[in-house]
């Protein structure tokens, strides 16, 4: 059972919300000017990952009530009742063990008095056998070729987790492509298909439930297109592999469940890439950088488990994000990684945060009068700079920015490194200090110009700073590193549900809009006017039928 406490109603939250006040009302310049300690006071080291949080508008007296709020709300039992199995997902009554996939010291941790260590480790030597039979081209097509494309058919969890971490870890690919089909628009799987030769490509058909209408109409097009080009009914077993829960929804689709990688319904869809979805990663980087990943997750998992508040990555980073989305009410949380691999961290978050903590009714099943997750979102550096930092730096909104760099690049090309790296450490720094209108004059006067000119245009030059970051500086890459990386901030999202009092590990806000597009769907067929629905939609649908 997880604890239940309205967390504005503990006492700690009391004293924050005096706390604030004060805060509030003081610059992150000034409290820098203050304390030449305080990168000290405020960065933490874990592994190859630098933590800064002293860009933040806190101070000790801050941090030690957030600490005391996260106690008061037994974050630290919660992260017990997880590692340990407890049904935590309660309203899908399911415990939540995505650690058990990267569970690398293989401790028991029981599901219903049953140790789930061994199948963790069976499925993942099937992953390891496939993989390198794939990899070495001694599994072949129906013609006998080896396969050069890997097609992975999956959406939301079974799809982001794979395409983010085979983008980021690129530099570690070996010869196979790699290609992700999830919209149901057909466009994304002819596109997909035009690119591949039947001959030499595998499918791999990624859902959890094995029900998902967009994964599964893309995979009945794959096949439809495998046979219309050659292949027969005999050679699928050869080209389509499943990754389910779900192996009767399998063995029905026409896979041999021989070619069925499983996991469990105690993975959740957006924390499953360390289960049998992460396989496509697997095929790209090689087994082994994939138990790296493992490895570098279970390393974090260690670390969130068995290290005090004031110390521990996730939970400080949780802490931080509830000081501003509680007290500062800013509405957003920024993601930007000065990594061009890590073009799609912020969009896979977007998943892992949103769909876990965008909920409106606490555990007691009674609707929150606070606020609970942020809307995440975000683009790489320096792209990001040059389209949306203006309202970062200048707007009107408060923006909490994570800032991630590996220190070392992979493509170490000339002064490109260091210019990147330039202009992370210069964004938060600018973000932090802004630029004062005496300086902004005194730049005018010496660029010449006159008094008039300078009253007309100096306030438009002005930046108010004081405007907080995370700085999360890596020292490479590695899957080890981009492990940690992930179930960091996995963590971090539990943290907060867990303050904010609500089930971070269901997903119901997605079921509606599903239900409705089946309603709709066998609507569409036919001429006839469609008055069932509030005017906008049979309006919408009625002028659809006479377009199409
Ligand atoms: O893996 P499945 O079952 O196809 O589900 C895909 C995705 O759909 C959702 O259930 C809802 O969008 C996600 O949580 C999940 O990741």
């Amino acid at each position: 059972m997880l604890p239940s406490t309205d967390f504005t109603s503990t006492q700690s939250y009391k004293y924050l919300t005096d706390h604030y006040i004060n805060v509030a009302s003081k610059n992150l310049k000034d409290l820098f000017d203050a304390d030449v300690q305080r990168f000290e006071k405020f960065s933490l080291q874990f592994e190859d990952i630098l933590l800064d949080y002293s860009k933040n508008r806190i101070d000790e007296e801050t941090l030690a009530l957030l600490i005391q709020l996260a106690r008061e709300c037994g974050v630290n039992d919660a992260i017990t009742a997880m590692f340990s199995g407890q049904e935590i997902n309660v309203t899908e009554g399911r415990p939540v063990l995505h650690v058990a996939l990267r569970n690398r010291s293989n401790t028991p941790i029981l599901v219903d008095g049953k140790d789930v260590m061994p199948d963790v480790n069976r499925v993942l030597d099937q992953m390891k056998a496939f993989s390198e039979a794939i990899i070495s081209g001694s599994w072949t097509g129906y013609t006998g070729k080896a396969i050069t494309d890997v097609v992975n058919i999956g959406i939301g969890g079974s799809d982001l987790g794979p395409v983010m971490v085979t983008e980021a870890l690129k530099a570690y690919k070996n010869h196979l492509n790699l290609h992700f089909v999830s919209n149901v628009d057909a466009t994304h799987i002819v596109e997909t298909l035009k690119t591949v030769d039947p001959e030499t490509t595998l499918f791999l058909i990624a859902s959890k439930t094995f029900t998902t209408q967009e994964t599964m109409g893309n995979a009945h097009s794959a096949r439809d297109w495998f046979i219309a080009n050659g292949g027969k009914d005999e050679d699928v077993a050869k080209h389509f592999a499943a990754l389910s829960t779900n192996s009767e929804g399998v063995a029905k689709f026409g896979i041999d469940t021989k070619n069925m990688f499983e996991f469990w319904d105690w993975v959740g869809g957006r924390y499953s890439l360390w289960s049998a979805i992460g396989l496509s990663i697997s095929l790209s980087i090689g087994f082994d950088n994939f138990i790296e990943l493992l490895d570098g997750a279970h390393a974090m998992d260690n670390h969130f488990k068995s290290t005090e508040l004031e110390e521990n990555i996730p939970a400080i980073l949780a802490l931080v994000g509830i000081w501003y989305n509680n007290f500062f009410e800013s509405e957003t949380q920024a993601i930007l990684p000065y990594d061009q691999y890590m073009h799609r961290f912020a969009a896979y978050f977007q998943q892992g945060d949103m769909e876990s903590n965008g909920k409106h009714v606490d555990r007691t099943g009674k609707h929150v009068d606070y606020s609970t997750g942020p809307i995440i979102w975000g683009e790489p550096g320096t792209n990001g700079q040059h389209a949306f930092y203006q309202l970062i730096h200048q707007g009107t909104k408060l923006i909490p920015c994570d800032f991630i760099a590996p220190a070392q690049s992979h493509n170490p090309l000339g002064e490109h490194h260091p210019m990147l790296l330039s202009n992370f450490f210069a964004q938060t720094e600018a973000l932090m200090n802004g630029k004062t209108e005496e300086v902004v004059i005194e730049e005018l006067k010496k660029a010449g110009k006159s008094e008039e000119e300078i009253a007309k245009i100096a306030p438009f030059k002005v930046f108010e700073g004081n405007r907080p970051t995370n700085s999360i500086l890596v020292k490479l890459i590695t899957p080890r590193a981009l492990g940690s990386l992930i179930a960091m901030y996995e963590h971090k999202i539990f943290v907060q549900g867990i303050i904010w009092n609500i089930y971070s590990f269901d997903q119901w806000g997605v079921e509606l809009g599903k239900q409705l597009a089946g309603k709709i769907l066998p609507e569409l067929k036919g001429n006839e006017p469609v008055n069932s629905h509030d005017s906008s939609t049979n309006g919408l649908i009625n002028q659809y039928k006479t377009w199409r």
